[in-house]
């Protein structure tokens, strides 16, 4: 049993016209965590479902298919899974994988059922997890982060050192479109994605965490030439589509899990946008 709540895709030129409200309703994913259960947004751009986990005493089941019109939830799906809570595991049609905080797990199409157990209900696992379609199975790999491609960028005087850690990828644990990864921020650093970029082939998810209930990151996102933003609070994600920018910055140090989805999985299919065209 899970909740999920779906959101239609848009044009850019609707978006330009949208309230605060407005903007949140349509691309703000703000209750992923809930004790004891499985909250899911489900996306029409790309077909992406965003989704929170955080088993207590109980273990969480994913299997139902049902309000995806699937026998089971990964029939014709694959999922890319990040621990950002305590310790916790993951079953997946009986193989069990501890997961330690950032630790990630990618599941292939055709596996039956994934169980969620956090190892101290008091002091819960929290999993965060993308699920793209699929039509093909690659192996189940549990992923930490130490052997991920990581890649260290920006500088302190911009206020954006950071490494950006690849998680699931073409060539690291391979998937039939997901593209996962998580970046973190050195201390004192507070940009990300900044000079920004649009992927004309590829909508993304940005979940932002690690950072305390008071503080928030001004994302921005729209056209480049039509920006707005959004106020994101600790362990809440929004949804890009390709036509938008997605950038931000914290009033405090934060972490964030990325993900992708679309036509490749090129990493640098990018268009940068230049810094004086922003508006
Ligand atoms: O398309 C790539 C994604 O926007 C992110 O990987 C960028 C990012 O993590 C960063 O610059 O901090
Ligand atoms: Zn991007």
């Amino acid at each position: 049993m899970y909740k999920m709540e779906v959101r239609f895709a848009m044009h850019p030129s609707q978006f330009k016209t949208l309230t605060t409200e407005q903007i949140r309703k349509e691309f703000l994913i703000e209750n992923l965590f809930e004790y004891g259960k499985i909250n899911m947004v489900y996306t029409h751009v790309d077909r992406v479902i965003v989704g929170g986990a955080v088993p207590t005493v109980e273990v969480l089941v994913l299997e139902d298919g049902k309000e995806i019109g699937a026998q089971y939830f990964l029939e014709r799906r694959e999922i890319g899974i990040i621990n950002i809570g305590s310790k916790g595991y993951i079953i997946a049609d009986g193989q069990k994988f501890e997961l330690d905080k950032k630790d990630g797990l990618y599941v292939g199409m055709s596996t039956k059922k994934l169980e969620f157990g956090s190892d101290d209900p008091s002091n819960p696992a929290k999993f965060y997890f993308v699920s793209t379609p699929a039509h093909k199975q690659y192996p189940i790999e549990k992923i930490d982060i130490k052997q991920t491609e990581a890649t260290h960028l920006g500088s302190i005087s911009e206020s954006n050192e950071r490494t950006i850690y690849k998680y699931i990828h073409p060539d690291g644990v391979k998937s039939c479109q997901l593209v996962m990864g998580m970046t973190i921020l050195e201390p004192n650093n507070v940009w990300n994605t900044m000079p920004c970029h649009l992927h004309d082939r590829r909508m993304e998810v940005y979940f932002y965490f690690d950072m305390p209930e008071d503080a928030f990151v001004l994302h921005l996102m729209g056209e480049p030439q039509e920006t707005r933003h959004i106020i994101v609070r600790n362990e809440q994600a929004v949804i890009s589509p390709s036509w938008s920018i997605h950038s931000g910055v914290g009033t405090k140090n934060y972490t964030f899990i990325w993900a992708m989805a679309g036509e490749n999985q090129s990493y640098s299919d990018v268009n940068p946008v230049p810094m004086k065209e922003l508006k």
